[in-house]
């Protein structure tokens, strides 16, 4: 099955399958083609150019005609909690009145809630909750997503996160990356022994979940009242040895040395960063880890924004994601998240762009699959309505403009 197409306004982040990621001044380049074809056979992006090289329409099955529309990969969601039962609209009400995260988890809320519901509802109630927001993220244009686990806290309950995702992973024709945080909180059954949590976690949860083959990831909440550096040395060293490479939660809300453990350890992606000190940016250069900013999740919570602008600045490469769950960002718009970073963060759009997309694709290790008009890579698509340019996007937050969702080669939105 070829399918191509015609007049596209503008092809956005087209590439040569070499660029692994972008960094510093690189980020504000966002190579495209003006009044483009894009070529795609079966699920993959065969070919490409200017108009002028366009293959003759008899040589394919399908045409499509994008006069007006700007073409771009889907968004690659690199951090998610998509796997939750029910909501915290009661949290959300008590925060209005004032109260702050860490008040809101001493109440009873935050992560142990989430924990407590999950426990009570079934693989089958979760699987199907789950989906819904899995669908609802594709429309909005996520065509690659990582999701973790980490609201279960005990063996078995983080064994059905951990299933839902695998049962995605099978129903679904996206890549989808899985993350073992059985480290998000310590749960109640471990009240003031949080060392035989982590014993517990590196002894028996991470290596059963590695030989189940259930996590591609392993993820720590490195924070204040939560796991320490040291917690997360032990955490990470122990998933390296199940084969589970590092993506961890750091700087939400105190620099306490999260950021030189995930370096030390090699994190694929270090993720938050609301708080960075100069040394946590001078940690970051030139490693192979990826910073990730949380947009949504500073908006929701009221706290600040990650400092992109400045690790840009620095030379840093920087991916963007929703982080979507119930309690500090219950929303997995990337459309939003590409605006807020503009509009927050002050990237560029050119940068916003670049981070939601081949650095989004990093953060997962999936670069070589997603992440930019590639030949090879996964015709994973969006097509905009039409629009006067692709700055329109990051603008016109809270709007959509995307058209329809294509993946692999095929229309799902
Ligand atoms: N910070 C830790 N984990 C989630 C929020 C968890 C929750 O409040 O349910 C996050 O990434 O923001
Ligand atoms: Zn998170």
């Amino acid at each position: 099955m070829k399918t191509l197409f015609k007049n596209i306004k503008e092809l956005l982040q087209v590439r040569d399958e070499h660029t692994r990621f972008v960094s510093g001044k690189a980020m504000a380049e966002l190579p495209t083609i003006k009044n483009a074809f894009l070529l795609v056979e079966n699920d993959i992006i065969r070919d490409f150019g200017p108009m002028h090289d366009c293959p003759n329409d008899a040589a394919v099955d399908q045409v499509v005609h994008a006069e007006g529309k700007m073409m771009l990969p889907t968004w690659c969601d690199s951090h998610t909690h998509l796997v939750y039962a029910g909501n915290r609209e009661g949290e959300f009400v008590d925060k209005i009145k004032g109260l702050s995260y860490q008040e809101i988890a001493e109440k009873g809320g935050g992560i142990l809630n989430s924990a407590k519901k999950v426990q009570a509802i079934t693989e089958s109630e979760l699987y199907k909750e789950t989906k819904n927001r899995l669908d609802e993220i594709i429309a909005l244009g996520t065509g690659a997503v990582e999701i973790k686990s980490g609201y279960g806290l005990t063996l078995e309950a983080e064994l059905k996160m951990l299933s839902v995702i695998k049962r995605l992973k099978e129903n679904y024709n996206l890549p989808i990356k899985a993350t073992f945080l059985g480290a998000h909180a310590v749960p109640e059954n471990f009240k003031n022994n949080k060392e035989g949590y982590v014993d517990y976690l590196i002894s028996e949860m991470i290596p059963l979940v590695a030989e189940a083959k259930l996590a591609d990831f392993v993820d720590v909440f490195c924070e204040t009242g939560y796991f320490s550096v040291e917690d997360t040395h032990r955490i990470l060293e122990a998933g390296k040895k199940h084969g589970l490479s590092a993506k961890i939660h750091v700087n939400q809300f105190t620099a306490i040395g999260g950021v030189q453990a995930g370096v030390a350890n090699q994190a694929l992606s270090v993720d938050h960063l609301e708080e960075m000190r100069d040394e946590d940016i001078e940690a970051l250069k030139n490693t192979s880890t990826m910073p990730v900013a949380l947009p949504g999740c500073s908006f929701f919570l009221g706290i600040p924004y990650t400092p992109g602008r400045k690790m840009i600045d620095a030379g840093l490469p920087l991916a963007i994601a929703t982080d979507y769950n119930p309690g500090s960002s219950p929303s997995g718009n990337m459309n939003f998240v590409v605006s807020a970073a503009c509009i927050k963060m002050k990237l560029t759009p050119e940068e916003a762009i670049n981070a939601a997309t081949i650095n989004g694709a990093y953060a997962m290790g999936l670069e070589k699959q997603v992440g930019s008009i590639t030949k090879g890579k996964l015709a994973n698509l969006i097509l905009t309505k039409p629009i006067h340019s692709y700055s329109f996007i990051p603008y016109s937050f809270g709007n959509n403009q995307i058209e329809t969702v294509y993946l692999n080669g095929v229309e799902v939105v």
